[in-house]
């Protein structure tokens, strides 16, 4: 399992470069990515996530998790002009939540893990998801879209929650 930053970490504000080759190496972080995201129920992870600064996201939005999509070199075009609000959580600020407006149709252009041609229009909850994840790979995180006070908020609450958590490890 691969260590996932917490907010307000500043490498969580990385950009992320393109993939050049899917090496070896890059496969092997795929693999690891998409178990830490099952791990953490996830149905989205992007690798700025786990302190890799490159231009991947992994995501399984199936019920049975067993359908893991791969997104290397994303690039997402927004296809409507209205945003639909949709309540977003973010592995980076554990148990988080609120609304963040998005337009919900939008298309990706991307490489698969075998270097395929990815060109899809999507709505809904995948169209929300790959806007996040894209998000993350440009050094944003959701809690930017909201007020300065819920942003506080949320600072304290992830410093509580890994304490907790930390401590849990330790018993
Ligand atoms: O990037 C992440 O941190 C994983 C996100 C992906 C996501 C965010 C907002 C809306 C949809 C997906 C989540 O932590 S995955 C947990 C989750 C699952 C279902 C719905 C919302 C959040
Ligand atoms: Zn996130």
């Amino acid at each position: 399992l691969l260590p996932i930053l917490n907010y307000p970490d500043p490498r969580l504000r990385t950009l992320a470069k393109p993939v050049k080759e899917v090496t070896a190496e890059i496969k092997t972080l795929i693999t690891d990515m998409i178990e830490t995201m099952y791990d953490a129920q996830g149905i989205g992870l992007a690798a700025s996530q786990v302190d890799r600064h490159i231009q991947l996201i992994v995501m399984d939005l199936s019920e049975d998790k067993d359908s893991p999509r791969v997104f290397i070199n994303p690039k997402v075009t927004p296809l409507v002009e209205e945003k639909q609000p949709y309540e977003e959580g973010c592995l980076s600020v554990p148990e988080v939540y609120d609304s963040v407006e998005r337009p919900n149709k939008v298309r990706i252009e991307a490489l698969d893990e075998n270097g395929e041609k990815i060109d899809e229009e999507v709505e809904g909850l995948l169209a929300v998801c790959i806007q996040h994840e894209m998000d993350h790979l440009n050094g944003v995180i959701f809690v930017d879209y909201l007020s300065r006070l819920k942003q506080t908020r949320a600072r304290d609450k992830v410093r509580k929650v890994v304490k907790i958590r930390e401590k849990q490890g330790e018993q």
